[in-house]
């Protein structure tokens, strides 16, 4: 039977033109960039070939771009670099970030390397509250790293960069956005935003895993977190991961070129369950803020808790249906969400997030639908 892939928040299926601009360097094109002979010389162009396209795309210097081995390793180099390099001692971030910001800055919190971590306020729609985020900067008596995603991975809601970056600037502050969701598949223009540094993970937009970036502004750079080589100019020790640099790169071209074509098929498509799944179950509701500022890959629904809802991810999981749970608490199948947990009206619900890409048909939804069916 075959599977129905409504994850893509989770990892993309890699593109085939990604896999072929890939083969070469898994193949003859093997040689070790730091090597000084010809096929050493070779890979090291394609590195520096893959972070100018990176650059370009974001509108940034390739100097500022570095290769990292996702999005977490970016992350933990941005917000580790603010504290011990560029003199942060407070934290601002939300309760909503991938644990992979939340797990950071609260070991930084646990070992003692902070004089305060605070999380802003969430709206009731999943938006972070601006006001609160400039009041609780402006209170700090000492420099301060907002870290705030811009898309959020669970219910897509969208953080206003720019905004950030002002109140950013205006409070001489470091600003780090998990950009993690977002690079690939919404134009990000550094030109226009206050920002220090952002990330990006390949796998998220057809591109290979374990490759990532981390872009750090020039007046910004910190020191390594990983030691060793003098590999990413002495910021990122390591043989770097060729072939996936280059996948990077091309899946980054790619998503780019077919920007708005992409992003209308998968606005169809998620449309198409919106009003599938309200037609199909009355009783659910959207979390977050999906016809407002949110991305549009990301769809999440809450079903009121039953004896039958609580099966849910499992009963799909058998259908060979594949989505992910999430839920205030924890039960059935459903592992406890910490970003639904910040959302009103959260007990009493069953949540399945759906996450869509350039893939996913309408077909595929009506399928989803009928075994729902089933199964609610
Ligand atoms: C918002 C966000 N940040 C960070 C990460 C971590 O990325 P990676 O697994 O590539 O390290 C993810 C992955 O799920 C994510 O969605």
């Amino acid at each position: 039977m075959s599977r129905i892939y409504f994850d893509n928040a989770a990892t993309t299926p890699l593109d085939k033109d990604v896999l072929e601009a890939m083969m070469p360097y898994l193949t003859e094109k093997f040689g070790n960039p730091s090597s000084v002979y010809s096929y050493g010389r070779e890979t090291r162009l394609a590195i520096e070939n893959a972070r100018k396209l990176v650059a370009k795309t974001l509108n940034a210097h390739p100097s500022e771009i570095f290769f990292t081995s996702g999005g977490t390793e970016a992350t933990n180099t941005a917000i580790n670099g603010a504290i011990y390099d560029l003199g942060c001692k407070h934290i601002i971030s939300s309760p909503i970030e991938h644990h992979a910001t939340l797990h950071t800055v609260e070991y930084l919190k646990e070992i003692g390397d902070i004089e305060s971590l605070q999380y802003v306020n969430i709206l009731e729609n999943g938006h972070i509250d601006y006001e609160d985020l400039e009041a609780k900067v402006a209170a700090c008596d000492g420099k301060v790293l907002i870290s705030l995603m811009h898309a959020n991975n669970e219910i897509g809601n969208m953080t206003d960069m720019k905004r950030v970056g002002e109140i950013a600037k205006k409070y001489d502050a470091i600003y780090h956005s998990d950009t993690v969701q977002t690079v690939g598949h919404f134009p990000i223009d550094l030109s226009q935003v206050h920002v220090h540094f952002i990330n990006g993970a390949g796998h998220k937009f057809h591109g290979p895993k374990g490759v990532g970036i981390l872009y750090m502004n020039r007046e910004s750079i910190v020191k390594p977190f990983i030691h060793g080589g003098s590999q990413e100019r002495n910021m990122r020790a390591g043989t770097e991961n060729l072939y996936g640099i280059v996948g990077f790169a091309k899946a980054l071209e790619l998503a780019t070129a077919n920007y708005e074509t992409d992003k209308q098929h998968i606005l169809d498509v998620r449309a198409y369950m919106m009003s599938r799944l309200q037609a199909a179950f009355p009783e659910i509701s959207f979390n977050g803020d999906p016809l407002g500022d949110s991305l549009y890959t990301v769809l999440s629904v809450s079903f009121p808790e039953n004896d039958k809802t609580e099966m849910l991810l499992f009963s799909l999981d058998i259908q060979n249906i594949c989505v992910s749970g999430g839920s205030a608490c924890t039960s059935g199948a459903n592992k406890g969400s910490h970003v639904i947990a910040c959302l009103p009206n959260k007990d009493k619900k069953v949540t399945l997030r759906l996450s869509f890409s350039k893939y996913n048909t309408k077909e595929e939804v009506d399928l989803f639908i009928e075994k729902l069916k089933t199964v609610v």
